[in-house]
């Protein structure tokens, strides 16, 4: 079939390698490339962030799971399997996604910092966005995609000349498909250099007041915050400066790091993601958008159904 997707963040390139991998004749046209996307910005740790429903969330990352594992060994993908811990001030219950990884731990108390009662520590991908989203975009021209530049502003136009359109667009499809219910998540990160980091920490117990610290290849990111509705992408230096405070009390070594810069994205928040097939008086239409705090760890998993519903279309 000849294949449209839109979309260049994570969610579209994976959906456009697998579509073409599969044999179909796959064109990708995007408003934003690369380091302009929501993706670049993300911590790209795998870890299911504000994405539902709980459970296709819990089957997509497990299936991205075991790709992004394979991925890992190859340094060129820019992906690390790395231990890490999600620390809890009061004693949690498992994960409600505990099935999607092969093991997960209770961490010991020499492991818990002070303060904490609690914590589990497991080993997951960490995609380096930028080295993946690179080298993502490499893989699928060399799969065939020819990738251009543009913005549509009606799905009716983006189905001219192709049998179906994959609509990939993130936050996006507020504009293009009038969704009502995607939501801006603001997501201001600090970006510092690596100083021999290899374990992640995050604690969420406060939900506006993140901690997360990532180490990537070269650098380290540090979050973060989560602000519903707030569109604003510029960098307010006294946020920035309470996240580096926060993530410091984790790692304390951070109190000597040097900072790099100062990101912001905003999260397609979504009460559940979008991913279904919908025959418009156009064409037929797979929706795969809305992913929320977790675009990363989906991906892969989300790509494959992306298929699936792309092959029922013949
Ligand atoms: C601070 C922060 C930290 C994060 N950390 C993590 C993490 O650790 N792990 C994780 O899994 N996720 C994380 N995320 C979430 C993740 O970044 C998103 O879920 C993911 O990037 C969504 O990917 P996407 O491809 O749907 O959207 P995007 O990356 O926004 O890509 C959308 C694409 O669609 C294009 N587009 C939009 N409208 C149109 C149109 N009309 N016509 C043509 N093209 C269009 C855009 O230009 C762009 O190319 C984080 C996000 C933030 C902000």
């Amino acid at each position: 079939m000849r294949v449209r997707v839109l979309g260049a963040g994570v969610v579209g390139l994976t959906s456009a390698l697998r579509l073409a991998r599969d044999g179909h004749h796959v064109d990708l046209v995007a408003a934003r490339m690369g380091d302009d996307t929501t993706s670049a910005v993300a911590a790209a740790l795998w870890y299911p962030y504000r994405a539902y429903p709980a459970a296709d969330v819990t089957r997509w990352s497990a299936s991205s799971y075991a790709t992004l594992r394979g991925l890992a060994d190859d340094p060129r993908t820019g992906v690390r399997m790395r231990l890490g811990r999600e620390l809890f001030r009061r004693p949690a219950p498992e994960p409600w996604w505990r099935d999607a990884v092969p093991e997960l731990a209770r961490a010991t108390a020499a492991r818990l910092p002070t303060g904490y009662a609690d914590g589990f520590e497991l080993t997951v991908p960490v995609a380096d966005m930028a080295v993946h989203l690179p080298w993502l975009l490499g893989e699928v021209i060399a799969a065939g995609v020819a990738v251009r530049s543009g913005r549509f502003e009606k799905l009716a136009d983006a189905l001219v000349g192709v049998d179906v359109v994959v609509n990939c667009t993130g936050l996006g499809a507020r504009e293009l498909v009038g969704d009502a219910h995607l939501t801006p998540v603001r997501g201001q990160v600090v970006v510092v250099a690596q100083f021999g980091l290899r374990e992640w920490v995050i604690d969420q117990s406060d939900p506006e007041q993140l901690r997360y610290v990532v180490p990537r290849e070269d650098t380290v990111l540090l979050g973060g915050t989560a602000d519903d509705g707030d569109e604003d992408l510029t960098v307010r230096a006294d946020t920035a400066s309470g996240i580096l405070d926060r993530c410091a009390d984790l790692v304390p070594a951070l109190r000597d790091a040097r900072v790099l810069g100062h990101r912001v994205g905003l999260r397609p928040g979504r009460p559940s993601v979008r991913l279904e097939a919908e025959v418009t008086d156009r064409g037929p239409v797979v929706h795969c958008y809305g992913h929320g705090g977790a675009g990363v760890t989906l991906s892969y998993g989300c790509a494959e159904d992306v298929a699936h519903l792309v092959s029922g279309l013949r």
